[in-house]
């Protein structure tokens, strides 16, 4: 496998993603897949505590038992985390065409590869070292979320209401440019920080009434 992959996000709301395992590792791939709003399938005899938690409250499924092929039919994106290589080898081995994998120990066998994240609303930064040292993408991950604090929730939020109010009141692409470059401003992410929603839309007014005047 080339060790370049393709960046890409899914979408896999209500989609069906199968975990085979039920400890550490699946609790932690499970938690990304949910906040994606998949619905999430365990294959494991025993589920570590927060697994077993959802379990209990509906939000996965839990077959109470060990993998057999057939338990990924149906299954849109599939994780092997199991603590034994051959399962997760046997996993891989009834994945067919269509199904995307991630082998938890093998990610010469993955097809997808999950990287770590940092979100803030509709901000979603992803790091990935393709495998060769996940400790480094958490790592950055975590200096990430520090310099994008939840501040940008908000400014992500505004910026992209304000992109739609430009994209239909304004039509000159150079106008449009000068706007958004504006946007990104310090100022504005200061009016974001600050909260202050009544300033934000007064200085886009200014903005477009000033990127008009040049068109
Ligand atoms: C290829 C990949 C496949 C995949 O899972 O998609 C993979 C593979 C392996 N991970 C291993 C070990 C660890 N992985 C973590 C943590 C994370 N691992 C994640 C992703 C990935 N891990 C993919 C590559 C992503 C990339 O390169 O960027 C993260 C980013 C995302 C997530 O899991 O959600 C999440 C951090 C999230 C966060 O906290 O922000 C820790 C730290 C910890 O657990 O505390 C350790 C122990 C320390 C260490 O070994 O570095 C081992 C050896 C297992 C063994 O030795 O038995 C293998 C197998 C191998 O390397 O052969
Ligand atoms: N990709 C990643 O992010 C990381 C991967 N790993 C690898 O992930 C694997 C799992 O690690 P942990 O979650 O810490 O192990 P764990 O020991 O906490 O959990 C293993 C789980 O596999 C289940 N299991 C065992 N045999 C099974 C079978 N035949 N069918 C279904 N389920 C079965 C067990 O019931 C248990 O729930 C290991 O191979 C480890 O090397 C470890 C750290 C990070």
């Amino acid at each position: 496998m080339t060790e370049r992959s393709y960046p890409a996000l899914l979408r896999i709301e209500g989609t069906n993603c199968t975990v085979v395992g039920g400890g550490h590792v699946a609790f932690r791939k499970v938690n990304s897949l949910l906040d994606a709003g998949a619905r999430v399938t365990v294959i494991s005899p025993v589920l570590a505590n927060g697994l077993a938690e959802y379990a209990s409250n509906n939000i996965i499924i839990w077959k109470e038992k060990r993998f057999e092929a057939d338990d990924l039919a149906g299954a849109v994106l599939v994780i092997a985390a199991t603590d034994q290589p051959d399962v997760n080898v046997a996993v891989w081995e009834a994945v067919r065409p269509g199904q995307w994998i991630t082998v938890a120990d093998r990610p010469d066998l993955s097809t997808f590869i999950v990287p770590a994240q940092v979100r803030r609303g509709r901000l979603l930064l992803t790091i990935s070292t393709e495998g060769a040292s996940p400790g480094l993408s958490r790592r950055i991950a975590r200096e990430l979320a520090v310099q994008y604090d939840d501040t940008y929730d908000i400014y992500t939020e505004w910026l992209a209401d304000s992109r739609k109010i430009v994209l239909k009141q304004i039509d000159n692409p150079v106008a449009r440019r000068i706007i958004f470059a504006g946007l990104l401003t310090d100022e504005f992410w200061l009016i974001a920080c600050n909260n202050d929603r009544s300033a934000w839309d007064a200085e886009l007014t200014k903005l477009m009434c000033k990127a008009e005047r040049i068109e």
